[in-house]
Parts: structure tokens; sequence; C-alpha cells
């Protein structure tokens, strides 16, 4: 065949694509009707799952999963806005890590809403401003993110997802590296890059600020100053890359979670996140453990924070296999409360197996 007709067949096929992909669109306003007569989540995990992975099960090539997931995921995004246009709150401005992970996971049809700080994530989420949130939780280098664990114990927004990004830092400035007195960027991200630092620098000042794009943009604004961001916080405020992927381990993975009023559904590959505070005891911990020894409940993560009430007790953050509704699960819980001060379920979601 020449050009000419491979061109035309390709033609041929966009059109019949556009054709089936309006009759979908149909069938979603309808589901969207039916959700908005039982007041249900317009987002729903547990189908996304579904949806992706049948996508994969039914692909024999020659287009990679990871371009499927890619087109799913933006027609996923367009259905929400069919069933009622969707508002998701990030750690802001534009350009910061957790933008890019919205972006990725909720595609370009959603509104955006950029917040100044973690905290006010959560506010927007209670308050029902916003109908998701995505904040990250942990750093494969830096581990637990304190704001966020702050605002799991003092809000009342449930986890609905999670979502795993690899997270790659760049020393952005418009001036030479040998110029650069301050660093801007969040004290998580300095935690990541501590042996680069201290490797290139013996003076320069590090500061911490609310988040990676707003060291960006502060440094956009200030002479011999760098941020430590993406690439994209470099191109959106006008910096250049001077050193790139300064991470100290290459293998860098955030992971986010995606906050909402309500939990998933179960999909048989989920995960609990779970939050509870013992009292200043000897072993007050290790009863609650043995109770998940017991009933098989399996620990994907283990996090403290202080419990900020009284001295030396803390609350602890617990994520495990499994959904709350499991009998087995529920049982686990139930037994486990009678050794905990408090115990509350952030929520099930499904576990997120592959990196965005
Ligand atoms: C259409 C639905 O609403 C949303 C859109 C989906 C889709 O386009 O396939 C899947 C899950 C939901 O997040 C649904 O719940 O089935």
């Amino acid at each position: 065949m020449s050009l000419d007709d491979l061109r035309n067949r390709i033609d041929e096929i966009d059109l019949e694509l556009v054709k089936l992909l309006n009759e979908r669109a149909r069938v979603v306003v309808e589901v969207g009707k039916l959700k908005s007569r039982t007041d249900g989540p317009i987002y729903a995990p547990d189908r996304e799952k579904q949806v992706l992975a049948k996508i994969r099960r039914a692909n024999q090539g020659p287009l990679p999963d990871r371009t499927l997931v890619a087109i799913w995921r933006e027609l996923m995004s367009g259905s929400f806005v069919l069933e009622k246009p969707l508002r998701i709150a990030y750690l802001g401005p534009a350009g910061s890590f957790s933008h890019t992970a919205a972006m990725l996971k909720f595609g370009q049809s959603v509104e955006y809403e950029p917040l100044a700080d973690i905290r006010s994530v959560f506010d927007e989420i209670s308050k029902e401003h916003c109908d998701l949130g995505i904040v990250p939780i942990e750093n494969s280098t830096g581990g637990g993110v304190i704001e966020t664990l702050d605002a799991l114990i003092e809000t009342d927004v449930k986890v609905c997802a999670e979502v795993l990004m690899a997270v790659h830092h760049n020393l952005l400035a418009n001036c030479l590296l040998e110029d650069v007195e301050k660093i801007y960027s969040k004290p998580e991200v300095f935690a990541q890059c501590r042996n680069w630092l201290t490797a290139t620098f013996k003076e320069a000042k590090t500061i911490p600020v609310a988040s990676t794009a707003r060291a960006a943009q502060m440094a956009a604004e200030e002479p011999n100053t760098a941020a430590i961001g993406s690439k994209i916080a470099a191109e959106l405020y006008g910096l250049k890359m001077i050193c790139e992927n300064i991470e100290d381990i290459a293998n860098n993975i955030t992971r986010f979670l995606v906050v909402s009023k309500e939990d998933a559904k179960p999909t048989g590959e989920d995960k609990t996140a779970i939050l509870f505070s013992t009292a200043h005891k000897a072993g007050a911990l290790a009863d609650v453990l043995e109770v998940f020894k017991k009933y098989n409940i399996n620990m994907t993560n283990i996090e403290s924070r202080p419990s900020k009430k009284r001295g030396w007790e803390y609350y602890f953050f617990v994520d495990f296999l499994g959904h709350h509704t499991e009998e087995r699960i529920q049982i686990g819980l139930e037994e486990s409360r009678q050794h905990c001060l408090q115990l509350s379920i952030l929520g099930s979601f499904p576990r997120a197996t592959e990196l965005l």
C-alpha cells in the first residue's frame, strides 16, 4: 500500500474511534445520572482499577500497556466532567510533584486547585470545597511526610487511593553553580539530596519552604539563589537546570495518597490505612501487633507521631494488605481496639502496583 492509502486507512479508523468514544461517553452520562440519584461518589477507584486491568488483559499489542493506560486515564478524566466537574486539590503552586502526580492520575479534563500547604488540602476536602486531594505520604529515601501524617490525625478525611511516582530532583537557578548562596526547597527534598548537597556546597544555606514549586518561584525572583525541584518547575518559572538528578538514591519514589470524603470499595487487591494510639506502658504496641499476627494482617508500613496531648504517647499509622470489609480484618481490628486508646480506619483503597 502507498503512504496515501495507509493514511486514508488511519483516517477511517480515527473516525470510527471518535464514534465509539462518544458512544462510551453517552453510557458514562447515564452512570452519572444513577450516581446523582444515589448520591454516590463520582470517582470510583475500584472501578478505575478494574477498567485499567481489563485494558491490559485485552491488549495484544503492538501498543504497549503504558500507552493504552494513559489513553484510558484521559478518557476517565473526560468521564468525570460528563458526570460532574471534579475539583482536585494539591500542594501548589503549579509545577510541584503533587501537581504532576495529580495530572498523571486524573488527566487534563478536571479542575485543579493549587493550595499553599498540605493541611489546606485536607481542609478543602473537609469543607467539601474540593472533591479529591492528592498529598505526599512517604518517600523511598526520606521516609514519612510529617505534615500529611499530622493532618490525617487532625481531620476527618478518608484515603481512597494511592499513587506511586518516580521523583527526580534538579538544582534550578539562573546563576552559575559556584555563585549559589541560598537554596530553597521542601525539607523532605533536602533529606533526599543530603549527600549531594554536602559534597557540592560548603557554604550555601538551605532554606525550607512549603513546596518545590514555591521554591522555584522564589529562586526566580532572587539573585544567587537556587531551588531544588522538577524540570516542569524549571520551565514554568524560567529557571535553568544547572545540575540534574541530584537525588542520593537514583530509584527515588514518592507515594501519594488520594483523599476524599469516602474510601473505596474492595477490588480483591487492596490496602487499608489505620491510625491508633496506645498508652505509655510496656508492650502496648506489641499487644496490637500480636493481634495482627494472629489474624494474619500483613503490614506494609508503620509510622509514628507524638500525640501532642501527653508526653511519650504516640499515634501509630499502619497500612496493611486487605479491605476493612473483609471478615478476618473486621475481627482483627475489633480485637486490636481493646489494646488501643483509640483506633480509626482512615480508609481502604486499591493497592498501587505500578509507577504512574
Ligand atoms: C463511569 C464511571 O465513573 C468514573 C469513570 C469511569 C470510566 O470512565 O470508566 C470509571 C470509574 C469512575 O471513576 C463509573 O463509576 O463506572
